[in-house]
C-alpha cells in the first residue's frame, strides 16, 4: 500500500511550472463527488486544452501528491498508452478560497432554482474545495471539441514566433475568428497530404491529429465496474457483481431487471432505462457487446456532442455543411462502431478486465460465505492498510477497486475523405480511448468495511443467484464461453472506421472488416441501415436528438 511518506518520491521538478495564482484562470466545468474540474482559460496556452481537477475536503480522502504519485508509480506503468494525462499544478491558498466563495454561490443560486440548465439531481454539487491542498491536476481534457483549443493554441504559439504580444490577440472574439480562419487556410494540401503520409491516426495524440485535419466531435463516458465477476460471488451466480448490486441498491436498475423504480422505493415508480452489464461488453458475443453499448450511449450524460454553436468559423476541413453530416452519420453508425471497437480483445475494456483479474480475481474483498470464517472490522483495515503480513493481499484488493471505479473516455474523431466534406466523399473515422479517474483507493473511512458489507448482502441476499433476475430468467453468465484472458499484444487507440461512400454505393448496406496490423479499418455505407441482430433490440440510437449534453 502506497501510504503519505511515499508521496515524498515525487520528483515534482520535472513537472512544468504552472502555478495557479489568479482565480479568473479557471472557468467552472463540473464536479463528482470529491473532485470539481475547472476549464484553464488562462493565459499559458500550453496548457488551455486542460482540465484542472482540483479535490474537494473530504476526511480520509488521499491527498493530491498521493493520488498523483500513486498514479504514476501504480497504473501508468500498467496501462502505459492509455491514461489521460495528468500532470501536477501548483494552486495557491487565495485561488483556494476565491473558488470556495464561488461554488458557496452557485450552490446557494442552485437550490434557489437560478441555474436550471445544470444538474442539481445527482447531489453531488455539495461540499468545498480543500483549502490545505497545495496542488492540483491538470488532466488532458477528453471532452469533444478540442481541436478547436488545439487550432488556437497552435496559431498563438506560432504567432508568439513571429512577433511579440501574440496571447493577448487572443482576448479579442474577432482575431480569435481570424485565427481560426487562418489555421484552417495555412494547411495546403500538400501539407496535409505530408502529415498524413506521416503518421497514422493510431500514432497520433490530439494535437498531432487536429493538425492533421481530424475533428473530435463526440465522447462517450463511462465507468466499467466489474469487468470480471467478484471471486466472492457463489459458483452458481446468475448476475454479474455490477448487475447485482444495481439490483440490490434500486430494487430494479440493473439492466437485467423487469421493473422500475426509484430508490425511494414502490410508490415513485418510472421507467429508468437498464444500465449496461459490464460482462457484456467484454463478451465476445457481438449481441451482447451490442446492448452493452446502447445500454451506455442511452445513459444520461454518456455522450457529450459538441457544441454546434461553439464553432466559431467555416472550418474548411469540415466542409461547408459544417458538422451535421458528420453527426448524423455518426449518429446511424455509432453503435457499430463502439460494438467493433468494443470486440477486440486488444482494446482498453479487455485490457482492464484483465487487470481486474489479476489483482481482484482471486480475493474479493473479503467476504466469506459464512460469517464464522470472516475476519473482524479491525483485522480487515488493518489488512487493507499494509499491515506487513497481509500488505500485498490489501493493496491487491484496493488496486482492483480503483480498476473498477474508473472512468473510460471514448472520443471519436472524424475526417473528410479527400472529395472533402461530410457529405459528399465519406468520413474517416478514429477513436480514441482513454481512461482517466484512476484514484488511489485505500478502505480507509470505513471504506473497507462497505466493501465487505456490500458482498455480504449481495450473498446472503440472494442478488447474485436470481433475486432482480428478469422473467424470462436471463442473466449476464454466457454459458460454455466464459472469460478469456487476452494474451494480444495491447495496443489500445489504434483504430480507424472509414465510410467510403462510392463503394456503399455498389455493394449496399454491407460492413466489411479489414485487419490492418493493429489499426481495423470497416467499410460502412452511408445509408447504414440498422439490420436488427438475432435476439437484440437494435434501436436507434437517437444520439443527437435525446440524452445528450453539448459541450465544447
Ligand atoms: O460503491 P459503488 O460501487 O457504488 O462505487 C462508488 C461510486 O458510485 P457509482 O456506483 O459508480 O455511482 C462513487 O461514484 P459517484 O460518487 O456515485 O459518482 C464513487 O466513485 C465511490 O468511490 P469513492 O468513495 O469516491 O472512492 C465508489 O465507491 P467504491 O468504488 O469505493 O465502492
Ligand atoms: N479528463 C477529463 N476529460 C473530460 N471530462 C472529465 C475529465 N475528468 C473528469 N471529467 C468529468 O468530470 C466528472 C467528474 O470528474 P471525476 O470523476 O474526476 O470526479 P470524482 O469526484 O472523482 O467523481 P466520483 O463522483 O466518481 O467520485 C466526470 O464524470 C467527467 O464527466
Amino acid at each position: 500500500m502506497l501510504r503519505a511518506q511515499n508521496a515524498a518520491a515525487v520528483t515534482i521538478d520535472d513537472e512544468p511550472k504552472l502555478f495557479i495564482t489568479d482565480p479568473s484562470d479557471l472557468e467552472y466545468f463540473t464536479e463528482g463527488a470529491a473532485n470539481v474540474l475547472y476549464r484553464y482559460i488562462g493565459k499559458v496556452d500550453q496548457f488551455k486544452p486542460h482540465l484542472i481537477r482540483l479535490r474537494k475536503n473530504i476526511p480520509n480522502f488521499p491527498t493530491t501528491l498521493q493520488l498523483y504519485t500513486h498514479l504514476h508509480k501504480v497504473f501508468v506503468p500498467l496501462l502505459p498508452n492509455s491514461i489521460v494525462d495528468t500532470k501536477l499544478v501548483q494552486i495557491s491558498p487565495d485561488v483556494l478560497r476565491t473558488l470556495n466563495i464561488r461554488l458557496q454561490h452557485q450552490q446557494h443560486h442552485d437550490r434557489d432554482g437560478l441555474l436550471p440548465n445544470i444538474d442539481i439531481g445527482t447531489g453531488k454539487r455539495k461540499g468545498k474545495l480543500d483549502e490545505t491542498e497545495k496542488w492540483g491536476l491538470i488532466v488532458e481534457d477528453m471532452t469533444p471539441g478540442i481541436y478547436q483549443k488545439y487550432d488556437i493554441a497552435n496559431t498563438a504559439l506560432e504567432n508568439n514566433g513571429r512577433k511579440d504580444g501574440g496571447t493577448d490577440a487572443f482576448s479579442s472574439f474577432s482575431l480569435l475568428k481570424e485565427s481560426l480562419k487562418r489555421s484552417c487556410k495555412e494547411k495546403t494540401k500538400e501539407e496535409e497530404e505530408e502529415l498524413e503520409n506521416e503518421f497514422t491516426a493510431s500514432t497520433m495524440d490530439a494535437r498531432a491529429l487536429t493538425k492533421a485535419g481530424w475533428r473530435d466531435l463526440l465522447t462517450v463516458e463511462f465507468k466499467p465496474k466489474y469487468l470480471v465477476q467478484s471471486p466472492d460471488a457463489p459458483r452458481d451466480w446468475k448476475l454479474c457483481r455490477t448487475c447485482a448490486f444495481r439490483s440490490m441498491r434500486s430494487r430494479s436498475m440493473s439492466g437485467r431487471s423487469n421493473t422500475s423504480a426509484t430508490s425511494e422505493g414502490e410508490e415513485s415508480r418510472h421507467f429508468i432505462p437498464p444500465d449496461y452489464c459490464p460482462l457484456d461488453l467484454i463478451s465476445t458475443n457481438p449481441n451482447r457487446v451490442t446492448r452493452a453499448v446502447e445500454a451506455i450511449i442511452n445513459r444520461e450524460d454518456g455522450v457529450l456532442v459538441v457544441d454546434e454553436a461553439e464553432i466559431l468559423v467555416t472550418d474548411t476541413a469540415l466542409g461547408e455543411d459544417g458538422i451535421s453530416p458528420w453527426l448524423d452519420t455518426l449518429d446511424t453508425s455509432i453503435v457499430d462502431l463502439l460494438t467493433s471497437y468494443f470486440s477486440d480483445p486488444a482494446y482498453v475494456t479487455h485490457v482492464l478486465a484483465d487487470l481486474q483479474a489479476h489483482f481482484g480475481g482471486k480475493i474479493g474483498v473479503l467476504a466469506p460465505p459464512t460469517p464464522t470464517l470472516e475476519v473482524s472490522a479491525e483485522e480487515l483495515s488493518r489488512m487493507l492498510a499494509g499491515h506487513p503480513t497481509t500488505a500485498k493481499i490489501g493493496e491487491d484488493i484496493c488496486t482492483a477497486m480503483s480498476l473498477r471505479d474508473c472512468t473510460v473516455y471514448v472520443r471519436i474523431w472524424v475526417k473528410a475523405k479527400s472529395s472533402g466534406g461530410g457529405g459528399g466523399g465519406g468520413i474517416d473515422v478514429h477513436i480514441e480511448c482513454k481512461v482517466g479517474d484512476l484514484d488511489m483507493k485505500t478502505g480507509e473511512g470505513g471504506k473497507g468495511v462497505y466493501w465487505r458489507d456490500v458482498e455480504k448482502r449481495l450473498l446472503r441476499g440472494d442478488w447474485y443467484t436470481g433475486r432482480g433476475i428478469t422473467t424470462d430468467g436471463t442473466g449476464c453468465r454466457e454459458e460454455h464461453v466464459e472469460y478469456q484472458q487476452s494474451n494480444d499484444e495491447h495496443n489500445f487507440t489504434d483504430y480507424i472506421l472509414t465510410q467510403q461512400q462510392q463503394q456503399q454505393q455498389q455493394q449496399g448496406p454491407t460492413e466489411e472488416l479489414l485487419r490492418n496490423g493493429s489499426s481495423e479499418s470497416f467499410q460502412l455505407s452511408s445509408e447504414f441501415l440498422k439490420v436488427p441482430k438475432s435476439g437484440v433490440d437494435v434501436r436507434k440510437s437517437g444520439l443527437l436528438s435525446t440524452g445528450t449534453t453539448a459541450a465544447a
